[in-house]
Formats: C-alpha cells, structure tokens, sequence
C-alpha cells in the first residue's frame, strides 16, 4: 500500500503529534512541505482541506484533516488505542489533556520575544503543576509500566512527546518526578521511538523565527 503522505509546512505544530504517532506504530511516511502560498492555496482549490486548514493527510484513498480526528483513525488502525471502550476513553482523557499543553507550547512560539519568556516561564509552571504530576501520579496509582491498560498506546506517545518538549522549555522539569523519568526512558527505548530519537529522522526541531515567519506569510495572519 501506499506510504501515508502528509502536507503541513517544514516544522512541528499540529502535524508532530501525527509524525510522532505514526512513527511510534513503525508507519513510514512521506512529507510534502508547504513553503509557498501558491500550494496551500492549490490545495483548498483541489477541494482537500475541509475547513480551508492544513494538517492535511493523504491515506488509504482519503484526503484528511482535522488533527485529532486523524490522530484516533491511526490509533485505532495500528492498534494503539486500548482494548475496550473504557481504555479507549481513558486514553482519550490522557490525551485531550497532553495536547491541550502541546497547543500551548506551540502557540506560546508565536508570541513577542518579550511576551515568550514570561509565557514559557508560565507553561512550565502549568506543564508540572496541571500536567505532568498528574501522569506521575497515574503511574504511581496503577504501579504499571504504561498509562492504560498495561500495554502501549497512544497516550505513552501523546505523553513522551510533551515531556520532551516541555525538557526543552526547562531541562529539569523531571526532576520532582522520579516515575516520569524512568517512564521517559523506558518508552524512549521501544525499537521505534528509539529510531525516531535519531538525528536524521523526520522529527522536527523547536520553531524557529523562520518558521514562525513561513507559516505567517502562507496563511497570511
Ligand atoms: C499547535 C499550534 C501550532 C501553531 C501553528 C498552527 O497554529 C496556527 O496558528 C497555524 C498553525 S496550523 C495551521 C492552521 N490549522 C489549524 O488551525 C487546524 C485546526 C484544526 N482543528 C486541527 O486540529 O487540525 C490553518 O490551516 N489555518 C488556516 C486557516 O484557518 O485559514
């Protein structure tokens, strides 16, 4: 079959938790990356983005969007999304909450140099106080070496993610959360997140201005 191929510019935002989800269930991908104006707009003209946004991608004969929506289509296809409805809810749960902290970082990336600081300073207060002691005490309740159900899912994705990205806001973030560490290392060693951790790989770094620029000049906000 084909590879699954995603449209989204050359940069993290809303498509990393798709890169990260395919990459975790061993899916390769391809990536079209949208640097001008003229293929995002070529794009809605061909009828491929439903609401007129991006991520968009390409799989199994369909055009689709709307993140999340694609997110629990791969979790379910590749088996990560618990065995009943009641795992597949608390995965769920888990994962509205670690994207809603995702969108906050990313968003956070697109404020003034002198609003960032401050906003980052605030997101990491958020990301140990809201978060990530509520993942910490999950593993602590449960005493299981995955979130749900013993047995990796999405949400072991969802979570990995946002620790590393929250990491590189504030290096020591883990340090009150001695089971989020070993967690970090334990899923950080699965063949294929592992593989995914390796330079070169399609994971993409932190934003920077020209990003923030490129995404700015295309969809002209
Ligand atoms: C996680 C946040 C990442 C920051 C960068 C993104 O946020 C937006 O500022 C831009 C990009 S994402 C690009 C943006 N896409 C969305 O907002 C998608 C939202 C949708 N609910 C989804 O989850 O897929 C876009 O196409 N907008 C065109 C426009 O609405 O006319």
């Amino acid at each position: 079959a084909a590879k699954p191929k995603l449209y989204y510019f050359r940069g993290r935002g809303r498509m990393e938790s798709i890169r990260w989800l395919l990459a975790a269930a061993g899916v390769e991908f391809e990536e079209e990356f949208l640097e001008k104006r003229e293929q995002y707009e070529k794009l809605e003209k061909d009828g491929h983005l439903l609401f007129g946004q991006v991520p968009l991608v390409e799989m199994d004969g369909m055009m689709l969007t709307q993140t999340r929506a694609i997110l629990s289509y791969l979790a379910a296809k590749y088996n990560l999304y618990g065995k009943d409805l009641k795992e597949r809810l608390r995965i769920d749960m888990y994962v509205d909450g670690t994207l809603d902290l995702l969108t906050m970082i990313a968003q956070a990336r697109f404020k003034s140099p002198e609003e960032k600081e401050e906003n980052f300073a605030l997101i990491v207060k958020k990301a140990k106080t809201r978060y990530l002691q509520v993942f910490e005490k999950i593993l602590k309740d449960h005493g299981e070496d995955f979130l749900v159900g013993n047995k990796f899912s999405w949400a072991d994705v969802q979570l990995i993610e946002a620790i590393l990205m929250v990491e590189e806001l504030s290096a020591s973030v883990l340090s009150d959360f001695p089971l989020l560490k070993a967690f970090k290392t334990r899923i950080s060693d699965i063949s294929t997140i592992k593989k995914f951790l390796q330079p070169g790989s399609q994971r993409k770094p932190p934003p920077d201005q020209h990003y923030v620029d490129v995404v700015r000049h295309i969809l002209q906000f």
